[in-house]
């Protein structure tokens, strides 16, 4: 593999030429042409550095290169016809159509890039190919660095030539041997008869190359190009037209090379198309040409829905049209530079991007009407495309009833923008009413930031009393510019300015939006849904995107969430679960077991970034291993720490939407429901303190979360997994009335009471239910009611009543002379010391022909509450469950004279975990999954 690179040291400042000649395979009888050529040309001090003037030498090397050119000439089959043959003629081959593909700098970054650019224009010679390359990557930065250097007459500027040299050097002599690279390698370090050997080199190897005539255009000689005020370039297409048609006539080939980024004024001065301006010269090539289509190659796949570092899930584009590829570069996305779109769009040529290093990838197609490919899909994904970020803005907002009816208010404002020197980004305007005008400015903060500096503290906080313009300064420096006051009268007059700082945009594209209900709707609701405050919102002109403005801490938050709704269809949730014994545990063995086909039938991406015991805790960035989760805790372990834990799940992770899940019965965790939920963090537990705790707490907690976006979902705290707290709500949201609740609530007691029975001990019962999982992790908060109590209380506060839990009387189990005992291991040891007590009750109500059973019950009617051992007849309801059954009766309105009876197993590890787990899917659901 062998390719020459030759630098054109140069000793003005001014003019630097950075080629790369052609690449000989290792057949030499099949070589190939690939030339990488830039040329910029700047002189900041009138042309004249050193004694020459630059513009005038690179004029005379134009001339000699033409020269030598044309002695080389080659001519191909189709030197007689005329560019305009070649377009407007049908009868010609196939292969008589242009195609364009440019390749970037990192494509061109060592030798071995270089060999794969050939082989990619080698593999396909059906058709004519115009190959625009860049210079190497680093070189344009190196060459910039060294303009900087010459025009400040800083001599390291000839060293830095010699590194570019250096560069060159170093990938001819990989891809060169022979005469090639002696020739190469002799070449004087004088720009121009380096210059000449170059030339010499493209002719030889054209001629040589393929059997398919290569030849190499130096796009000064035809890209003409007017410049404009905003120090940019416009091209000039009549001009350039005849000079291309000229060229291609003098220079008939199936391959041309042609030098990305410069070009020359109509009066044939050297310049370039600025930054990224291969691609644009690769863009007015195709358009002039009339391409069939136009490559660029890069190293990406193609162009992404969002922010692949923002966003993980974000996938490539199979299209785009030519203006949501606009929108998107201009909000910041880095697709291709809005200019480069325009010519190719005037001409409907398609744009591909494509990976060079994934030839396999079939990249993302640019162009006018982009096949739907969605078909299969109708949801509002094929309508939103993408999404594109900006952040380091201020949003100022100014405001005031002087505006109303007064002309040159905006002009004022635009006015002062401009004098600071910030870009506007975006713009709204709002009429309150008749006398109020708000127009909002959104101003790069970055570069008014600059005028900072210049203004002193013209960014700190502005606070207007009636005419008075106070500006309290941010850093606590108090003095004013006097320019930074004078400015702000101009802007303030009778008006109120605020400026807003840190601020984001995040723009959502997509060329059908405008036709299509929803859109909007959807955005806000999944902006809403994560709990981002959305601070002004435009919709663009084009109404190809809709514009919102954020604060920036939440801007990454905001992308991850509209994305996910749109392009995804999928809704996904960070978890942290807080207590993994037994309900946690199983809890996450049923995640464990269940995600993967919730991610494929539902959409939904369920990670748990964080378990937390009372001790220890484990985070992770990405989502844990459940099926290693015990290992991974025995491993890797750190102290636990609630607040990190809270954070660490809500903040540090690719998700929108977080719940924490407590699977404790802890009251401290209870306690920090509120501010969680006010966080926007959504709260699901079977943790019973927080609903049935003090009344006030608890009405704030309800209050806070009907207000919210947020969700608290408590289903397991009655009955386990069984739908008694939906069921409840289902009645009274459809205007049902509850008149009375009664049942046996706790699984526990229904065990024990359903299987104490004949000669068995109390004790040995009791014992049973704690074996099955089915007991509080004290099991004293099952005997003495507490844990029924604290039902009766959830219930009878889901029903209206405004009871503390002290207002239910409870019946206790546990014997007297055991409640103050120390721990729950000695209860439970001493216990059997107490069975002859309530043997001799069962047997009572035996003999009775009844049975005895744990029961609350909620007097809606008469606003109390009662938990008590009851007798009922062996024929009762009640009497027949097995079990850990919890039975409930609802006497409603509507269910009066017979009630509604939910029924079934009330406590357990597999129903308790099943009914939180249920709980998350509806908050999933309430997210945006399928239901
Ligand atoms: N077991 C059952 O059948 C049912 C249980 N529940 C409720 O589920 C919750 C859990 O019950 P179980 O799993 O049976 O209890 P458990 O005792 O097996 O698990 C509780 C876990 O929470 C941890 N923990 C305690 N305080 C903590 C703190 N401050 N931070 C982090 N972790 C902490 C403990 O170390 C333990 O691992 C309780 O609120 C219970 O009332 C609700 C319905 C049925
Ligand atoms: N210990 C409780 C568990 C459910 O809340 C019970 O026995 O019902
Ligand atoms: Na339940």
């Amino acid at each position: 593999m062998r390719t020459a690179a030759v630098s054109t040291p140069c000793p003005s400042s001014a003019l630097f030429l950075h080629h790369l000649p052609p690449r000989c395979s290792r057949d030499p009888s099949s070589r190939t042409l690939l030339s990488i050529s830039q040329a910029t040309v700047q002189d900041r001090h009138g042309g004249q550095t050193r004694g020459c003037s630059s513009l005038g030498r690179s004029r005379i090397v134009s001339e000699r290169i033409r020269k030598r050119r044309s002695n080389n000439q080659i001519f191909a089959s189709i030197a007689d016809i005329s560019l305009e043959q070649f377009i407007e003629n049908p009868s010609l081959p196939k292969g008589d159509m242009w195609s364009v593909h440019k390749f970037g700098g990192t494509s061109m970054g060592t030798s071995k890039r270089i060999q794969s650019v050939a082989d990619i224009v080698l593999s396909d010679l059906t058709e004519r190919k115009l190959i625009v390359v860049s210079a190497m990557s680093k070189v344009t930065d190196m060459m910039y660095d060294l303009v900087n250097k010459a025009s400040s007459r800083d001599d390291s500027y000839i060293s830095a030539i010699d590194n570019v040299f250096e560069k060159h050097k170093l990938t001819a002599s990989e891809l060169l041997d022979g005469e090639d690279l002696a020739r190469f390698l002799v070449m004087p370090q004088n720009l121009f008869q380096t210059l000449l050997l170059v030339m010499e080199n493209y002719g030889s190897f054209s001629a040589m190359q393929h059997g398919r005539p290569c030849s190499w255009m130096d796009t000064r000689d035809v890209l003409i190009v007017n410049p404009t005020s905003s120090n940019q370039v416009d091209p000039d297409y009549t001009e350039s037209e005849k000079r291309l048609e000229k060229w291609i006539l003098k220079n008939p080939a199936d391959i041309v090379i042609a030098t990305g980024f410069i070009a020359s004024t109509l009066q044939n001065i050297p310049t370039t198309l600025k930054r990224d301006g291969s691609d644009f010269s690769a863009a007015i090539l195709s358009a002039l040409l009339k391409a069939r289509q136009v490559t660029i190659w890069t190293d990406v796949d193609g162009v992404f829905s969002a922010d692949p570092s923002k966003v993980s899930e974000a996938v490539i584009l199979r299209t785009l049209s030519y203006q949501e590829a606009w929108e998107m570069s201009y909000f910041g996305a880095n697709v291709l530079h809005p200019r480069t779109i325009i010519p190719v769009m005037k001409h409907s040529i398609p744009i591909l991007i494509r990976n060079i290093f994934n030839l396999s990838a079939p990249g993302t197609k640019i162009c006018q009407q982009p096949v739907n490919e969605n078909q299969d899909r109708k949801s509002l994904d094929s309508v939103v495309k993408a999404f594109a970020t900006i952040d380091n803005l201020a949003l100022v907002n100014v405001e005031g009833t002087g505006m109303a009816g007064i002309p040159g208010t905006a002009s004022a404002i635009f006015g002062t923008v401009k004098d600071v020197g910030a870009n506007v980004i975006m713009i709204s305007q709002k009429v309150k009413s008749k006398r109020f005008l708000q127009p909002y400015t959104l101003v790069d903060e970055v570069e008014v930031a600059m005028v900072r500096v210049v203004m002193m503290e013209m960014m700190a906080v502005v606070v207007v009393d009636d005419y008075d313009v106070l500006v309290v300064p941010s850093g606590g420096n108090d003095s004013i510019g006097d320019r930074s006051y004078s400015i702000l009268k101009v802007v303030m007059m009778e008006n109120k300015v605020e400026v807003i700082p840190k601020c984001s945009i995040l723009a959502t594209v997509g060329h059908k939006m405008a036709s299509t209900p929803g859109v909007s709707a959807t955005l806000f609701d999944a902006l809403a849904k994560a709990n981002i405050n959305v601070r002004a919102i435009a919709q663009g002109c084009s109404e190809y995107n809709i514009t919102v403005v954020l604060k920036q801490e939440d801007c990454v938050r905001a992308l991850r969430a509209v994305h996910s709704r749109f392009y995804l269809s999928k809704t996904t949730l960070a978890m942290g679960i807080i207590g993994p014994g037994l309900i946690g545990g199983t809890l996450l063995d049923q995640l464990r077991d269940q995600a993967a086909a919730l991610k494929e039938k539902f959409n939904i991406d369920l990670r748990v970034m964080g378990i937390t015991g009372s001790r220890t805790m484990i985070l992770s960035d990405m989502g844990i291993d459940l099926s290693r989760w015990r290992e991974i805790q025995k491993e890797k372990a750190e102290v636990a720490d609630l607040d990190k834990f809270a954070k660490h799940v809500n903040e540090n992770h690719f998700f929108p939407n977080t719940v924490l899940v407590d699977c404790t019965a802890d009251t401290n965790v209870a306690n920090h429901y509120y501010d969680w939920l006010q966080k926007g963090i959504h709260v699901i537990t079977p943790n019973k303190k927080a609903n049935s705790g003090p009344l006030d707490r608890y009405l704030k907690l309800r209050t806070l979360q009907r207000l919210s976006y947020t969700h608290y979902f408590y289903e397991a705290t009655v009955g386990a997994g069984l739908p008694i707290i939906s069921s409840l709500q289902g009645l009274l949201e459809t205007g049902d009335k509850i008149l009375h609740i009664e049942g046996i609530f706790s699984g526990t007691l229904s065990y024990i009471f359903n299987n104490f029975k004949g000669t068995r001990a109390f004790s040995e019962v009791v014992f049973e239910a704690k074996e099955a999982g089915y007991t509080e992790p004290d099991p004293r908060d099952d005997l003495s009611g507490t844990d029924v109590a604290r039902k009766v209380i959830i219930l009878a506060r889901e029903s209206g009543l405004k009871l503390e839990l002290s207002d239910i009387p409870v019946q206790s189990l546990v014997p007297e002379p055991l409640r103050a005992c120390s721990s729950s291991d000695k209860y439970m040891q001493q216990l059997p010391n107490f069975d002859k007590e309530l043997s001799e009750e069962r047997d009572d109500a035996e003999a009775s022909g009844e049975v005895l059973r744990y029961v609350g019950v909620v007097d809606v009617v008469n606003e109390k509450g009662s938990v008590e051992l009851r007798r009922y007849k062996k024929e009762h309801p009640f009497a027949q469950l097995s079990g850990s059954d919890n039975i409930i009766a609802f006497t409603t309105t509507r269910y009066k004279d017979q009630p509604l009876i939910v029924r079934g197993p009330g406590a357990g590890a597999e129903v308790t975990a099943g009914g939180v787990f249920s709980d998350i899917l509806r908050l999933a659901s309430y997210l945006g999954a399928p239901s």
